[in-house]
């Protein structure tokens, strides 16, 4: 594997382009999402990095199936060309961390842009907004990738289509990479 791997604290870049997220599954919303981070961060000729966590906090929190083990995660992100991956143990001391003491972390990235999506929420009882995240970075994000319906491609709606045995609508969502 080429990707480089990471705990938390462990990686310290002088400049970067970042993207924070559980990507259960990396599916085809997530693709789109990393390729605008992979794109942005060669233009800017600096390391792509993907701040991600294991277990994906919503089976942790919601004691639901993972869609991709960690392993398998690591070799979608790999393929999507990115550079680092940073991993957190997503458990109980992790979820106590501040949105302060996520955002000092992010700082020693030194990201020039963070790519998330409309939604994003971060730090314990998920008290962290885009809108903090914005005041100190430069943050961006993708409009919402959705499938022939038109409903928006979510890790929730693939879990839900596996546990209900529609594994080939599951498979069109996830995307072959
Ligand atoms: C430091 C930190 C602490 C978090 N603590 C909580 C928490 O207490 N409760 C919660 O529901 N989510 C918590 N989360 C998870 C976020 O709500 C969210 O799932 C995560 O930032 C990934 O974003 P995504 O769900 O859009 O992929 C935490 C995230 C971080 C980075
Ligand atoms: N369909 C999509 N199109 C574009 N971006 C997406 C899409 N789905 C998720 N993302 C983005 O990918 C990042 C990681 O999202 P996350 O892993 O929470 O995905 P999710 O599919 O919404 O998961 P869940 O259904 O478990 O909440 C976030 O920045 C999120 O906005």
């Amino acid at each position: 594997m080429t990707v480089r791997l990471y705990r938390p604290h462990e990686l310290s870049l002088s400049s970067s382009v970042v993207t924070v997220g559980a990507f259960d599954g990396v599916h085809l919303g997530h693709q789109a999402l990393i390729r605008k981070v992979v794109e942005r961060a060669a233009m800017f000729r600096v390391p792509a990095v993907v701040y991600t966590f294991d277990p994906p906090p919503r089976c942790y929190l919601k004691n639901m199936p993972m869609i991709t083990p960690i392993d398998e995660k690591l070799k979608r992100l790999e393929k999507l060309g990115v550079d680092e991956v940073i991993v957190a143990r997503f458990n109980e001391h992790y979820i106590t961390r501040s949105a302060a003491s996520f955002m000092e972390e992010l700082r020693i990235l030194h990201p020039v842009e963070i790519w998330v999506g409309r939604d994003f929420r971060f730090g314990r009882n998920r008290e962290g907004s885009i809108d903090e995240l914005a005041a100190v970075f430069h943050v961006r994000s993708i409009d919402p990738i959705r499938c022939d319906s038109g409903e928006v491609i979510s890790s929730t709606r693939i879990r839900s289509l596996i546990t209900t045995g529609r594994w080939k609508e599951a498979e069109k969502l996830l995307g072959i990479i």
